[in-house]
């Protein structure tokens, strides 16, 4: 598909021809060339083309044409060896430094600026000098040297993509860091990528020259940079025959750069196509009334670093959620909410640290001292999450079913047929109208309702236990927000899950949860069932939120339905 887009720019077609053409004719060297490239006639010495000489002859006597195929394979290995090198030390440094950040991306980072640092050329030139004529040495080490280029490009795509949602979203669907830094991270970084690549071998076919036209690299071996110095010397006896190698070099360069704008447009243009879901698999999580609860979170503390060591946001949170119940969390800006979900999903910012005795013990299991790893395999399937912005946290370069097919895959095992058919069936049952239509489309191309619809497909395709919500309504039309609320509620009910819905509305605090927890300035004031807490908020916090929350609107009303 890619390669067909490609095909419409004429440039294009015409860069690639003519690279076709080189790289052919210097693949089939040894069958084409009419002549060995180290044959000589001294009849033929600075001669013109023709007599068997298509391009005529060089100043030792050596036919040009043979001695220009020949010399493409050399020149053309040592650009492979260089760009091969960069490549493979710069986007992996790149990648796992923009991604991990820390004292790794300090190191690598440390490592490319003193690479950058050292002059190029004279580095090249030493290493003539101490191991011997090898070109390929060279453009090992030459590749070392663009490596840096590489580095920066990648980490700076990386660092930019992130903390975007949607990476986040894959990290709690329970994707594992290579899987996302594959999936989600390299998709975004290709065509800057694939550009510097044919822009770096261009590069490295120049230096390469270079070095050869200096006198450098192995007499023996027919080179291009090796021709351009032997025409050099001859230029005023032959003046025709330092254009064949220059124009040589020249049109392969121009092809190369010219072909990598081609298809860096094309990649960016083109969106993702294909992939198809999955079917349900762990079976509805158990219910009710068991004493011990499912999540027990104890003096919880979070910090951040600061100046004068740790800012604490969350102070000594105490917090139970039990199974199949409904706990909302609730609270002003600021208050501290969401910083407690993202401890139990183990999702704070960089830096965001569990301080003091904090414990957060999820179905007997303690997390806060849980190695990441393992925690991965919690996320997405026993701990579903849902966004606050849909759009944000759906991968625009993907079509909405290759994001519900991927975690499907991973978390559940299922082939890509059964994946389909459990995506699909999801897509309907949160009430996407054409199932189909909305799992072939890119997330551009659907509402923001449907949008919040699919992430919720998605948090709920593990059959979770616990299922957190982080204002799931707040980004959505007035309308569609009390949709949400009834397919959650709904959803609720079917799977038997709990949920711990973080909002600042107790519109949707009475609409949707058994109990719930007021927190203020990172503390929680006051935990009652809903009904007692709205008949009688003990706390003045309370009081005032719901004094204002009741001036400016009347919550859905479900108050006298009875939840258990
Ligand atoms: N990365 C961070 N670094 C430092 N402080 C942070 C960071 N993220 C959040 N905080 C602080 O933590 C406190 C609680 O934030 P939190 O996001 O939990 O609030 P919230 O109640 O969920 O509010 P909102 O509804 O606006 O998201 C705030 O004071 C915020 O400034």
């Amino acid at each position: 598909m890619t390669i067909r887009k490609v095909f419409r720019n004429p440039l294009a077609v015409a860069a690639l021809a003519i690279l076709l053409v080189i790289v052919l004719g210097s693949i089939f060297a040894p069958l084409i060339a009419p002549h060995s490239p180290t044959a000589l006639r001294l009849d033929k010495i600075n001669a013109g083309p023709g007599g068997g000489y298509l391009l005529g002859g060089d100043g030792a006597g050596r036919d040009i044409f043979s001695r220009l195929l020949h010399a493409g394979r050399n020149t053309l290995t040592g650009a492979v060896i260089a760009l091969s090198v960069a490549l493979v030390l710069g986007v992996v440094s790149g990648l796992l430094g923009g991604y991990y950040g820390g004292l790794l991306d300090g190191v690598l980072g440390w490592g490319a600026n003193l690479l950058m640092a050292l002059p190029t050329m004279i580095v090249l030139l030493a290493l003539f000098q101490a191991l011997g004529s090898s070109i390929y040495l060279a453009m090992v080490a030459f590749g070392v040297m663009l490596a840096p280029g590489f580095h920066r490009l990648v980490r700076g795509q990386v660092m930019a993509v992130k903390h975007e949602l949607y990476v986040d979203a894959a990290r709690v669907s329970g994707l594992s860091d290579p899987r996302i830094i594959g999936r989600h991270v390299l998709l975004v970084v290709r065509a800057p990528i694939v550009i510097q690549a044919a822009v770096v071998a261009g590069i490295a076919i120049v230096v390469q020259s270079g070095l050869e036209f200096l006198g450098l690299g192995d007499p023996g071996t027919p080179t291009w940079g090796g021709m351009l110095q032997d025409a050099f010397t001859n230029i005023y006896t032959s003046p025709v025959a330092i254009w064949w190698p220059g124009t040589t070099i020249a049109l392969t360069v121009a092809s190369l750069v010219l072909l990598g704008n081609a298809i860096r447009d094309v990649i960016q243009r083109t969106e993702r196509p294909r992939k198809p879901p999955s079917p349900p698999k762990v079976a509805p999580t158990a219910p009710d009334t068991a004493d011990l609860p499912l999540l027990r979170i104890t003096d919880l503390s979070v910090g951040y670093p600061s100046p004068d060591g740790y800012r604490e946001v969350v102070h000594g949170v105490d917090l139970d959620v039990r199974q199949g119940e409904v706990m909302g969390l609730v609270g002003e800006s600021g208050s501290g909410k969401t910083q407690t979900a993202f401890s139990v999903l183990g999702l704070l910012s960089p830096g965001g640290t569990l301080l003091g005795r904090s414990s957060i013990v999820f179905d007997g299991r303690e997390l806060a001292r849980l190695p990441e790893a393992e925690r991965r395999t919690l996320r997405g399937r026993r701990i579903g999450y849902i966004p606050q912005e849909p759009m944000s946290n759906l991968d625009p370069c993907f079509r909405v079913g290759d994001q519900l097919v991927e975690p499907l895959r991973v978390v559940s095992g299922l082939s890509k047929r059964a994946a389909v058919a459990e995506a699909l069936q999801l897509l309907e049952r949160v009430g996407i109208p054409e199932p189909r239509r909305t799992f072939a489309a890119y997330p551009h191309e659907i509402s923001g309702g449907m949008a919040q619809r699919v992430l919720i497909a998605g948090a709920v395709s593990g059959k979770p236990d616990l299922l957190i919500a982080d204002e799931p309504t707040t980004a959505l039309d007035v309308t569609v927000q009390a949709d949400v609320l009834d397919l959650l509620r709904g959803l609720r009910t079917e799977f038997g899950m709990a949920m711990l819905l973080v909002t600042h509305n107790f519109g949707v605090v009475a609409d949707v949860c058994d109990r719930v927890a007021v927190m203020q300035d990172g503390r929680i004031v006051e935990v009652n069932d809903v009904r007692p807490l709205f008949a009688s908020p003990q706390h003045p916090y309370t009081q005032t939120l719901l004094g204002s929350t009741l001036e400016d609107s009347a919550p859905r009303a479900r108050l006298e339905v009875n939840h258990a």
